[in-house]
């Protein structure tokens, strides 16, 4: 049995585009399945939930969407053992797809889904925030501190990112809300903590991020190290007093050319804690979850089996 969460609104409509290719395809090869389209935030983790309940009839519980839906049935999921879980596609900035090398067609990926070839055992992370009340979300591409959450505030609540992704053009308004936000945003003093042993400190972090893939918010390739499939995080620290140094650091990453410069540093662990003076924006998956000073993101090595 294969069991479908569907986002939609993923892409700004192509989640529904993608989705009608794939039960076109479904019914006309007679398989059986069971789809739950989301009407909103926090469904596909209540779906999650439910079909991975331990009494449920066993299948494969297949994700089309974008990186924020996967993150919730990844967050809801209740893990025996491994995670079997499949993914098509249908997001904004696809960066889940991108770093797993998978195919662009949706219907080339259902198909892999069906008769899987090759699987990946993959990594996930946990990041916990709060003080008194400590919550805990899993990621599957990165979480971060800073500037790159605050471009995710801006871009869920923006009519421009919507209008430009109904014209395929998502990466373009990632990139104009990006650079807005780059001109605005805070910097701030601070800290982390690698492995519980080497701290390192900064005058002006503009983003902390942990990757458990290399690319984030469409391409960004902040973290080109990271293999998600290592049991390791890749922790990107972009600080420098100059805007003009931090711009040229955005634009290697944009262009895949990212190396170690200047208001840039990368580190590996398996976990790190992470503080900022000043209270900042934060996210996992590209999805936006308040404004925190301490964080603390950790590595779970290869719990999720996937199709590629
Ligand atoms: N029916 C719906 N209408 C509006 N929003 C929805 C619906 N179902 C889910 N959502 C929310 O849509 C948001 C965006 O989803 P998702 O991240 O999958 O797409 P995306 O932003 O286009 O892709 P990406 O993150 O890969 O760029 C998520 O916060 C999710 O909770």
């Amino acid at each position: 049995m294969y069991y479908f969460i569907v986002n939609p609104s993923a892409g700004s409509g192509r989640g529904r585009r993608v989705w009608k290719a794939i039960a076109c395809y479904m019914d006309l090869h007679n398989i059986e399945y069971e789809a739950i389209l989301t009407g909103g935030t926090g469904e596909a983790r209540t779906a999650a939930r439910e079909l991975t309940k331990k009494n449920r009839k066993p299948g494969l519980l297949i994700v089309v969407g974008g990186s924020g839906t996967m993150n919730e049935v990844l967050d809801g999921a209740m893990f025996h053992g491994l995670l079997d879980l499949g993914y098509i596609p249908a997001g904004t900035g696809n960066d889940l797809s991108r770093c797993l090398h998978m195919p662009k067609s949706a219907v080339r990926c259902l198909k892999n889904q069906l008769h899987p070839r090759h699987f990946s055992m993959v990594d996930y992370g946990v990041l916990s925030c709060g003080e008194r009340e400590v919550s805990h979300r899993r990621f599957m591409v990165s979480a971060g501190i800073g500037f790159d959450a605050a471009v995710c505030h801006m871009a869920a609540g923006s009519r421009m990112r919507g209008v430009l992704g109904r014209m395929g053009l998502g990466k373009l308004s990632s990139l104009f809300l990006g650079f807005r936000q780059f001109l605005h945003c805070r910097s701030s003093r601070g800290y982390i903590l690698l492995d519980g042993v080497k701290k390192v400190e900064f005058n002006h972090i503009l983003f902390i991020s942990c990757h458990i893939q290399p690319s984030e918010g469409g391409g960004f390739l902040f973290a080109p190290r990271a293999d998600g499939s290592d049991g390791r995080m890749n922790i990107c620290v972009v600080s420098h007093s100059s805007r003009t140094k931090l711009l040229r650091v955005m634009l290697q990453a944009l262009t895949g050319r990212f190396k170690k410069h200047t208001g840039a540093r990368n580190f590996e662990c398996r976990e790190v804690s992470i503080h900022t003076d000043a209270p900042l924006p934060v996210h996992v998956d590209g999805e936006f979850c308040g404004v925190q000073t301490e964080l603390r993101a950790q590595c779970i090595s290869r719990q999720i089996r996937m199709v590629i």
